[in-house]
């Protein structure tokens, strides 16, 4: 398999270093045998053309869509994909997921996996990658960015100025410095933003529901009821979950400072839009920033309403917190990557939902993967079906979890379609396959 993975044409100017990340990882499977059959992926919104490249470049059949797929529509599409790759709006159910029989493997080009039923996915057998820090920092410099226009207002005068109005004033506008920033999910977002707005002399405190390092000087708070009661300004990075929807209402609005600022950048379930307008109209806070919304459209130029439009000092955003080159460059080359291993050699390092194996390759040895229903029994009747056929297992790696088991076995004998069938109609077997 060759290096140089992306094309000068595909690459901002600013981006132009090589994605060596890629070739390290890949260059082990340069041994291992082509794929049997031809691979083909589908990928949505718009992925990053490095990820692209790096199929390509693996001679898989690559179908690019700038948008995303309804249900329905998905449910048809993925009926022969063999790799599906998607970004933070693409719904994948448990109804499209029983329609993907040939599926192996889906990558979230993202760091969120919410849009993805992942339950469903690990019970059929297939693993869900993602990127989980490649944009990290993209979305906190976005939120430095916002701080200081919220506290200049910047938004509003620009527009003044820009519809010929002339209006200069102090009143309400402040230095950020020594002012106190609330971080709600002290993640690696939260974390890294931590870092840069104490570099602007900011106060940090935050809450998490989990035991976390404080970085720097940022201090701890026991509640979220501390952290709005403190803050000029609270942001939220916190996933999509059943304890995160509507995290902030009335309720939560009401016990933030009068002219405190809200920022999120998480996603638009854990913000109640249209409490957060009123407070907004009524000039309890003094502005917000958002970028994510509970519906959002599914392509570029699609008609987008909230209740925020037209609130004062409130920058609304179209869900660009991860949307920089850099972010966007190095999430395609990370999940391309993985989704790359997976296919050539079964690798399941760093997938979300599933257990995470990697077997070396070794010459002379022929590599069968199962993934199976967790029940007892399942090991002893796959290797009875290699006794069977004299057929010695040279490495043989299992991982379970409560619902499923993988297991990578490689053998001495070149494996037929009769001993692939024999495993596959074991009772338990979801997926089955021969690598090579
Ligand atoms: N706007 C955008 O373009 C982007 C949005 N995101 C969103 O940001 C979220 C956070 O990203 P990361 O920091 O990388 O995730 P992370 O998993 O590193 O951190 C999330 C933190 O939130 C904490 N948490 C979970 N539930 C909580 C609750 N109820 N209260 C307080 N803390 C809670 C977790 O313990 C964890 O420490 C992602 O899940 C994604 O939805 C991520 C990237 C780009
Ligand atoms: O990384 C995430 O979770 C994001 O929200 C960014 O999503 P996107 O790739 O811009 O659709």
């Amino acid at each position: 398999m060759n290096s140089g993975r992306s094309s000068p044409q595909s690459r901002s100017p600013i981006c132009s270093s090589p994605p060596k990340y890629a070739e390290m990882e890949l260059q082990h499977l340069e041994r291992i045998p082509p794929p049997r059959h031809p691979v083909k992926i589908l990928l949505l919104e718009n992925v990053h053309q490095t990820g692209v490249l790096l199929f390509e470049k693996e001679g898989f059949q690559v179908e690019l869509l700038k948008t995303s797929l309804t249900e329905e529509e998905l449910m048809e599409k993925i009926k022969d994909v063999h790799v599906i790759g998607i970004r933070s709006k693409t719904k994948i159910t448990k109804r499209v997921l029983e329609n993907a029989s040939k599926l192996l493997a889906i990558g979230c080009f993202c760091i969120g996996t919410d849009q993805v039923d992942l339950e469903a996915a690990e019970r059929l057998g297939i693993p869900v990658f993602n990127s989980p820090f490649a944009n990290t920092r993209s979305v906190a410099e976005l939120i430095i960015a916002e701080i200081v226009c919220l506290s200049r207002k910047l938004f509003d005068v620009s527009k003044g100025c820009h519809e010929g109005q002339w209006f200069k004033s102090a009143v309400g506008c402040h230095e950020i410095r020594g002012k106190t920033l609330g971080i709600v999910g002290y993640g690696h977002i939260g974390s890294q933003l931590s870092v840069l707005a104490e570099s602007q002399g900011m106060n940090v405190i935050f809450y998490d529901i989990i035991p976390v390092l404080p970085l720097g000087n940022s201090t701890p708070c026991k509640s979220l009821e501390e952290v709005l009661s403190n803050s000029d300004f609270v942001t939220l990075h916190v996933p999509k979950s059943p304890q995160t929807e509507n995290m902030i209402g009335e309720k939560q609005i009401k016990l933030m400072k009068k002219g405190a600022y809200l920022l999120n950048a998480s996603r638009g379930t854990v913000v109640d839009l249209k409490a957060l307008a009123d407070s907004l109209r009524s000039g309890h806070l003094g502005g917000a920033a958002i970028d994510v919304y509970p519906k959002e459209p599914k392509a570029n130029g699609s008609g987008f309403e909230t209740p925020l439009q037209n609130c004062p000092n409130t920058i609304l955003t179209p869900h660009i917190g991860g949307s920089t080159e850099e972010a966007q460059q190095m999430i395609g080359e990370e999940v391309a990557t993985a989704l790359i291993k997976l296919v050539r050699s079964g690798s399941t390092v760093n997938a979300v939902n599933f257990p995470n194996l990697e077997v070396p390759f070794t010459s002379s040895s022929h590599r069968i993967l199962n993934v199976h229903r967790n029940v007892p029994g399942v090991l002893r009747d796959i290797n009875n079906i290699f006794a069977s056929r004299d057929t010695n297992v040279k490495a043989q790696v299992l991982g379970t979890t409560a619902d499923i088991g993988y297991l990578i076995v490689d053998v001495d004998k070149e494996t037929s379609e009769e001993v692939k069938e024999a495993i596959a109609s074991l009772k338990p077997s979801l997926r089955t396959r021969i690598l090579y």
